[in-house]
């Protein structure tokens, strides 16, 4: 049965029940919230049941889920939060369950009072969950579950959302003990100790929740201040599409500059002292005039594969770390590529099209495409993306050979020096290497005749890997048959004579992302930042 720390069982039972009306609360928060705003029968108690472990376990996959869900839909977004708080024996096994959505590792990282409370009950954390919305609405705190959770949450929402002003609004609840329990087991600042027993000396009558606020306020802000800043100089759109509260840390800070009305020189400068980070993503160009502005800056990570918009020269020659995505895309890349390569050949889209206007009834059969079992697949960067696309397309029945920048000693493949030669002995050309000064424009025409009429380009690597102008004329005149492209040399901009063409099939550079590898993308990120400060070598660094 799971337990409350308090003192007697009538608290228990109390506290028990104030936490299984959160917990239904917020389970019809969920189900109520897409679209509808919210009921105002949410805010009538609920009836008390029950909850043994199985129904708390069941409870939280629900939400799991649910959060899973509205973060990928981006309802909840930064509105909602959830502090699990579970039995010390639960962990363990929810770490593993519920590991994908990253929430136990962050409550066992995030939050300091794991140890037993002091009336010794074995166990950790509180549960409980909340909708800012709902309970800024109803102006009412929630904290129900003793002067711990009060304490565990508040400090969770600050974490969460690096807002101090949230945590503190939401603190506003009369929980027992509060200041013994947030200024001794919670190690709040001293000075702020001080200051509250100034202020409860001028005023007995000074509140709990006055004191809670105060011992945030101050302990929030400071924390704030301290934290080392990490840079984001645009929108990261996968950031937006998991969740922000999903990437806040107890060791450092976020400092978005497009949310400054600062010009961006004198925002760096304002901020570089504090800033040691950089996260971009692929949009983001990171080039030495910036990082000659960020003297402290000692990493980038980026949240793309390809590293084409980091001034990398300049990193090393500043002693930069630069971590990328490492392998979070491979399959999902390579399962694009092979879609592509099978929609050109097998003319997936053409014909979807032909059916759609209504040309099957008035022109008849749609012409045939050929087969991908038995075609010749040369790769072209035989990295994790290039092997995972090999390992698929063998699997098809194909016959692979690559092109790299060096051979790889434990790959059977046969292996072309020259791309040219390796498009000669191919159907088929997969480009999966990195842009580099040495890559770009590699395909160019010579490339493209040498592989040849019946020859099929897939490109889900970057734009200027091909010379896009030379790859056009090839198709219009129809010297190789067909293109894959899920990029281009001039994102968004797509020259406009391949969209009359059947025999290609276009893409808007989508070919890494699904949610589920946000989230892997998520976990990597915030690990290779937290590798970073705790002085720790980063799980994805970039080395050539
Ligand atoms: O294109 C996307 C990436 O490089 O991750």
């Amino acid at each position: 049965m799971f337990q409350l720390p308090t003192t007697s069982e009538g608290v228990t039972r109390g506290s028990n029940r104030i936490i299984v009306q959160l917990l239904v609360l917020v389970v019809s928060l969920a189900l109520y919230s897409e679209n509808k705003g919210f009921s105002s029968s949410l805010q009538q108690p609920v009836e008390k049941t029950r909850h043994d472990d199985l129904e708390l376990g069941r409870i939280v996959s629900y939400w799991a889920k649910q959060s899973d869900r509205n973060a990928s839909m981006g309802i909840f977004r930064t509105e909602t939060v959830l502090i699990l708080v579970v039995k010390r024996h639960f962990t363990g096994e929810f770490e593993k369950k519920y590991e994908h959505i990253g929430l136990i590792p962050w409550l066992i990282n995030n939050l300091a009072d794991r140890e037993c409370d002091r009336n010794g009950y074995p166990w950790t954390l509180l549960f409980g969950c909340a909708s800012w919305n709902i309970w800024k609405r109803r102006n009412q705190g929630i904290l129900g579950g003793g002067s711990t959770a009060a304490a565990s949450t508040v400090k969770a929402i600050h974490s969460l959302t690096g807002d101090s002003q949230r945590a503190i609004d939401f603190a506003d609840c009369s929980s027992h003990e509060l200041k013994e329990v947030i200024l001794n087991r919670h190690g709040f600042a001293e000075e702020c100790l001080v200051s509250i027993k100034r202020k409860g000396k001028k005023n007995p009558l000074l509140s709990r929740a006055s004191v809670l606020k105060m011992a945030v306020s101050t302990d929030c802000h400071k924390a704030q201040q301290d934290f080392p800043k990490v840079l984001i100089l645009k929108p990261i759109s996968f950031i937006a599409h998991v969740g922000e509260q999903h990437y806040a840390s107890n060791k450092f800070t976020f400092l978005k500059a497009y949310d400054s009305s600062l010009p961006l020189h004198q925002f760096l400068s304002t901020h570089s002292p504090s800033i040691k980070a950089i996260l971009a993503s692929v949009g983001t160009p990171i080039t030495a005039d910036i990082l000659q502005l960020l003297p402290e800056v000692g990493v980038v990570v980026t949240t793309s594969v390809g590293l084409n918009q980091v001034d990398l020269p300049e990193c090393r020659r500043r002693g930069i770390k630069v971590a990328n995505a490492g392998s979070v895309f491979s399959d999902d890349v390579a399962d694009f590529a092979v879609g592509l390569l099978i929609d050109v050949l097998r003319k997936v889209s053409a014909s979807d099209g032909y059916v759609r206007k209504g040309l099957w009834a008035t022109k008849g059969d749609y012409p045939l495409g050929s087969k991908l079992g038995g075609k010749r697949i040369g790769i072209v960067g035989l990295g994790n993306i290039g092997f995972a696309v090999a390992k698929r397309l063998e699997a098809f029945g194909c016959g692979i050979s690559y092109n790299s920048r060096k051979r790889k000693p434990h790959v059977s493949y046969p292996f072309y020096e020259s791309v040219c030669e390796l498009a000669a002995n191919c159907d088929v050309l997969v480009i999966c290497c990195e842009l580099t000064d040495q890559t770009r424009h590699m395909i160019n025409k010579e490339v493209l005749s040498a592989l040849g009429k019946e020859g099929v380009i897939v490109n889900i690597g970057r734009g200027a890997i091909i010379n896009e102008k030379e790859m056009v004329q090839c198709l219009v005149q129809g010297e190789i048959a067909g293109a894959g492209l899920d990029v281009f040399e001039n994102e968004p901009d797509v020259p406009v004579e391949l969209f009359a063409m059947d025999n290609v099939v276009l893409s808007p550079h989508v070919a890494v992302f699904t949610p589920e590898s946000f989230l892997d993308l998520r976990d990597l990120v915030m690990g290779n930042l937290e590798a970073f400060f705790s002085n720790k070598p980063l799980l994805s660094e970039y080395g050539d």
